[in-house]
């Protein structure tokens, strides 16, 4: 198999937390390109080693797949609780802080990322930013009066320390793109956020919103996957760690 450049740094991202998987773990897998890469190697290392894993995917994609590769798949409801959740993003800051939701999944993965003792990101490193805000902020809307939510959502952000303010209703070709919970998406494209947990607040309190892509103290870890195949490890209680390991 020949992999370009960033499909290696996802592959190796996601193989380091392969490794952070226990036997007899409850596991909440993300959505996404990364995550897909995470839900492959975890079977394939499942079934080799025999692990005894329960699965709760972040969305419709994500149960196929692992059902498809034979991973143990439960509701988050069935699991109760989960010792670490795996997932992608769109963007991290240095406190770790993200926005997801860039593959319409953002409501599931932040339900299942809270009910973990551990949410580890995987990332390659074009993910990395100072500042939150150049990936446009998902919103996920419900479909009633949902243009009126996405007035009040832009009156909300002119109101905020925010740069840009423009919302736009996500579309899949020419019919709005529904998530797996029935609603729809907006994307506020907005350069530079602010102050990240300020901006998930007065966005929450807006009735219409159901969540925001923005991931506020979620995220312990993140795993930064390079295109020579090594990884990086970014914590927020750790020193950083440098792992040269490479794969084939
Ligand atoms: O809704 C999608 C998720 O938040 C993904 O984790 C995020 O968009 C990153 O996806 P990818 O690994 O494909 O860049």
């Amino acid at each position: 198999m020949s992999l370009d450049r960033k499909e290696i740094a996802k592959r190796a991202a996601a193989a380091a937390a392969v490794a952070l998987v226990e036997d007899g773990h409850r596991l909440g897998l993300g959505t996404g390109s990364t995550a897909k890469w995470f839900v492959e190697l975890l079977a394939e290392r499942a079934k080799a080693e025999g692990l005894d894993l329960v699965c709760v995917p972040t969305s419709l994609r994500t149960a196929r797949q692992a059902q498809a590769a034979g991973l143990k798949v439960v509701t988050l409801d069935e699991a109760g609780w989960l010792d670490l959740t795996i997932d992608g993003a769109d963007e991290f800051d240095p406190d770790l802080n993200l926005i997801k939701g860039g593959g319409g999944a953002l409501l599931q993965e932040k339900i299942v990322a809270t009910a973990s003792d551990r949410m580890v990101v995987i990332s390659d490193a074009s993910k990395q930013v100072e500042h939150l805000g150049v990936f446009p902020l998902p919103v996920e809307i419900a479909t009633f009066g949902w243009e009126t939510t996405k007035a009040i959502v832009e009156e909300t952000l002119e109101d905020m320390d925010v740069e840009g303010k423009i919302a736009t209703l996500r579309m899949d070709k020419d019919e709005p793109y529904i998530t797996d919970n029935g609603n729809f998406i907006i994307d506020c494209h907005l350069r530079r956020l602010g102050d990240a947990e300020e901006l998930a607040l007065a966005l929450n309190m807006i009735p219409g919103v159901v969540e925001t892509g923005l991931f506020v103290d979620i995220a312990d870890s993140v795993i930064i996957g390079y295109e020579d195949g090594t990884t990086e490890i970014l914590s927020l209680d750790d020193e950083d760690d440098e792992d040269e390991a490479g794969f084939d």
